[in-house]
């Protein structure tokens, strides 16, 4: 799956998957069946019962049906009564037992008869930190006390029930934090009719005695699902991150790219609108060109301007007796001409095929013609090409001063009825419509 699928499809499964596992902790742990550990009937198990009457006392017992773990205790009436009972042995050195920290309850089915009110039902659970190996009774004693009449046959303790007994704490030095009962190592479990039995006889048979708890506790449950949030969280921002970290550089690429592409097309434009206003040969504006100049031109029209049209003489021979290649090459160089003898404001076109326009800006009336002979000199006095091939090549001009309440077309046409006069008395000169400045 691409990262764009998963981060596009993510969140929708994240959270459907997080409602059923909350949906599963909430209502699902309530029907997940118990776990049950059964400790008896086992036919392996160790089973002993014990009485007093080996040690002075007054309780005789017996088993009545080993199988079936039933037993007798019986009061001879003249000695006291300490102890008798039954203990089913977890752990064969009573130091290794099992941990049921995890289970919830302990539960008996027992046959009861016996006039003895009261059953107790406990466990001894070995810890290092107060218990002994030479020393049975140093294990701790956590004991369970109930009426026999609510042994009805099945007992339910849960484990929070039960105590460590306090003749327990009372003839052992155990720090504070013992005193609670622990489950995490029980070597024993059993059953004791306890001290004072009545005279007689007292039945007891434990027919089952199971462990009850659930798979997994419920608070473990929780901190899973917790955890499965947590880590979808997680794992929801990383994947996120990495996919709007990937756009981010596909942006930038992209705009990267977009700009050099626009840088591209602005040269382009640039160059496209220069072609169309210059002429390919000589590199000068062309008509085009020069009139959108001059736009900008008589927006600032405070100045005196003059111009300048001229017309290279009998170009056609040249071209002619040269090729047209050499006609282009005198174009070239006489535009060249004109660049070097006209100022960064002026404007120098190329009007038509050997015909240029030069409009001259802030030139006094009195220095038109001095201009315009100028360039008619330069342009005569200048050989063409090689040495070996000179080419002396002349040109005439019409110049004007463009007038205030002129416009464009109208001095222009001035100056080619001027030039019209130069190439009229002879050709290689410069005519202006200033008085007496005729060359
Ligand atoms: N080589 C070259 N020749 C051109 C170009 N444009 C125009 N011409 C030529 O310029 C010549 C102009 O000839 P005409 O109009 O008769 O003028 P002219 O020969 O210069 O004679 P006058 O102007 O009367 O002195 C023509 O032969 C055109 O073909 C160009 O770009 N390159």
């Amino acid at each position: 799956m691409s990262t764009q699928r998963l981060a596009e499809t993510f969140p929708r499964w994240l959270l459907f998957a997080a409602l059923l596992l909350t949906l599963l902790a909430v209502v699902g742990h309530q029907f997940i069946p118990p776990r049950v550990h059964t400790l008896l009937p086992d036919t392996n198990a160790t089973r002993f019962i014990y009485g007093d009457s080996d040690t002075g006392g007054g309780t005789r017992v017996e088993w009545l049906d080993y199988e079936k773990n039933a037993f007798r205790c019986s009061r001879v009436a003249d000695k006291p009564s300490h102890y008798c009972g039954f203990n089913l042995a977890l752990s064969e050195d009573y130091i290794s037992g099992i941990d049921i920290a995890a289970f919830d309850e302990l539960r008996l089915v027992m046959t009861v008869n016996s006039t003895k009110p009261r059953l107790s039902i406990f466990m001894r659970n070995y810890n290092p930190a107060y218990s002994t190996p030479d020393n049975g009774d140093s294990a701790q004693y956590i004991v369970f006390n109930v009426r026999t009449e609510d042994i009805d046959p099945e007992l339910v303790i849960g484990l929070d029930e039960f105590r460590v007994a306090d003749w327990w704490l009372e003839s052992h030095d155990i720090p504070r934090q013992y005193i609670k009962p622990e489950f995490t190592n029980i070597t024993l479990i059993g059953a004791n009719f306890g001290s004072n039995l009545p005279v007689g006889e007292h039945d007891l048979e434990i027919v089952r005695m199971q462990l009850q708890g659930p798979w997994v506790a419920a608070e473990l449950w929780y901190r899973w699902v917790i955890g499965v949030w947590l880590v979808g969280g997680f794992g929801f921002l990383l994947i996120q991150s990495v996919y709007y970290a990937r756009r981010a550089k596909g942006s930038e690429r992209r705009y990267r790219w977009l700009q050099s592409r626009h840088k591209q097309l602005r040269d382009q434009a640039d160059n496209l609108r220069d072609m169309a206003q210059r002429d390919k040969l000589t590199g000068l504006l062309n008509r085009y060109g020069l009139e959108l100049s001059l736009d900008t031109l008589t927006h600032h029209r405070d100045m005196p301007v003059a111009l300048l049209l001229l017309d290279i003489d009998h170009f056609k021979r040249i071209n002619d007796r040269r090729g047209h290649n050499q006609g282009d090459k005198v174009l070239i160089h006489i535009a060249n001409i004109l660049n070097d003898n006209t100022r960064a404001g002026d404007l120098v076109a190329r009007w038509g095929g050997e015909e240029f326009l030069i409009v001259a800006c802030d030139i006094d009336a009195s220095e038109i013609y001095t201009l315009a002979d100028k360039i008619r000199t330069r342009i005569f006095s200048e050989e063409c090409f090689s040495a070996e091939q000179p080419l002396s090549v002349s040109a005439s001009v019409g110049a004007v001063q463009w007038r205030p309440d002129e416009t464009f077309e109208q001095s222009l046409h001035r100056a080619d009825e001027l030039l019209y006069q130069a190439k009229g008395i002879g050709r290689n000169c410069a005519v202006t419509d200033q008085p007496a400045t005729h060359g």
